[in-house]
């Protein structure tokens, strides 16, 4: 019982390791005899050069540093190390074992997001399997270039002088249900682009928000210039590079989902690929945490809880009393997410700090959507 325990405890964090790395799986009976090794063992492994590919992946690592090799040492858990940095959202590991089995482990997952994720675990797996990361990468990087998502907020912002539009393509969410029956992803982008956004967020989760892949790529082909967020959530850098072989420019990471080490690869890898992050918080810890990570460009502060839909825009307000001055030092660019209906709730959110708004639901749901930009803004806005 207890190597198996261990098994499992080394497996999910090697997991997370390779969800950063993108090495093969190595067999249980590999790990567990790593595992059943101890920590002393393993460490005297990796001095005396007798590599295991994970210890070679670890060793060789330049993004992992002493802190999280310990941790490592000490067996420590995905879960484990997420929770240590205050994440609740949970994930199974095991992308071929059944829900049941899965809940057997770990209990009914405790709220939306932690069931989306461990959907999304499984997803990711048959992904992996369907187009192998080199195949992924090979697509990516023969993309066409990606277009400055971070640039054409900052100028929208600057010429119209209220926040830069992120407008959403979005067909439905988990909280809302479906919020437009006749939706044609098309039409709707470029009804956005030719009323002023200056960006576009294209939903690409099926199962809880009606979104795909297809329609990312069919607004890219039609002829949108606007730089475009794949909206997805993001657990494992296949996703990331599978975004831009599709055309996207940037992509969101939620913190409340993924640990530290992983917004630092990903962003890495982001910036390789020419693409923004956008990195989401909701709540005071998750924004401590990606102040510290370098390279954070554009901060997302949701007004909805992923965990229990509640919105509120004074959560926008709050997170920016308490942290706009390194904000501001660092040069980062904040978006305000979610929830916002009226040139008030605009203004309101301007005022608290915010360049830029990503919004969904008040768009889609009129009649047409361009127009609701006006009213939104109460005004026109320009290209
Ligand atoms: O439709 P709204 O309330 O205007 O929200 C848009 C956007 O902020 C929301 O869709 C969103 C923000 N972060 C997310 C993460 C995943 C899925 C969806 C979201």
């Amino acid at each position: 019982m207890e190597s198996l325990l261990a098994s499992r405890s080394i497996r999910s964090s090697f997991s997370a390791v390779a969800s950063t790395r993108g090495a093969a799986s190595p067999r249980p009976s590999r790990v567990a005899t790593l595992a059943s090794a101890g920590a002393g063992a393993r460490s005297r492994a990796l001095r005396a050069g007798h590599t295991d590919s994970i210890l070679e992946v670890l060793a060789q690592d330049d993004m992992l540093n002493a802190k999280e090799l310990v941790q490592w040492e000490n067996g420590l858990s995905f879960n484990d190390i997420a929770a240590r940095q205050g994440i609740r959202i949970r994930r199974h590991c095991r992308p071929t074992a059944s829900l049941k089995e899965i809940e057997e482990e770990l209990g009914a997952p405790l709220n939306i997001l932690e069931k989306i994720i461990w959907d999304k675990e499984i997803e990711v797996a048959e992904g992996h399997a369907k187009k192998p990361l080199e195949e992924v990468i090979q697509a990516a990087t023969k993309a066409p270039p990606s277009r400055d998502f971070y640039g054409a907020l900052e100028a929208a912002y600057k010429r119209n002088g209220v926040p830069a539009l992120i407008a959403e393509v979005k067909k439905a969410s988990p909280s809302r249900g479906v919020l437009r029956e006749n939706f044609n992803p098309v039409e709707i982008a470029q009804a956005y682009e030719k009323n002023g956004a200056a960006c576009l967020s294209i939903l690409t989760d099926e199962k809880y928000f009606q979104g795909s892949f297809d329609n990312l790529e069919k607004v890219r082909s039609s002829g949108v210039k606007c730089p475009l967020l794949c909206k997805e959530f993001v657990i494992d850098k296949w996703q990331i590079y599978n975004a831009r072989s599709k055309g996207a420019d940037a992509i969101l990471l939620i913190a409340a989902v993924l640990p530290d080490l992983d917004i630092r690869k990903f962003l890495q890898i982001c910036e390789e690929l020419g693409m923004t992050a956008l990195i989401e918080v909701h709540d005071e810890r998750e924004m401590e945490r990606v102040l510290k990570i370098n390279g954070v460009k554009l901060i997302g502060i949701n007004n909805r809880s992923l965990e229990t839909f509640v919105v509120d825009t004074s959560n926008t307000k709050m997170l920016l009393e308490k942290h706009g001055d390194i904000i501001r030092e660092k040069g980062i660019l904040v978006v305000g997410e979610s929830g916002l209906f009226t040139p008030d709730d605009v203004a309101y959110v301007q005022n608290a700090g915010v360049s830029a708004v990503l919004v969904g639901e008040s768009l889609v749901k009129q009649e047409c959507p361009g127009r609701a930009i006006v009213g939104l803004f109460g005004k026109e806005l320009l290209h």
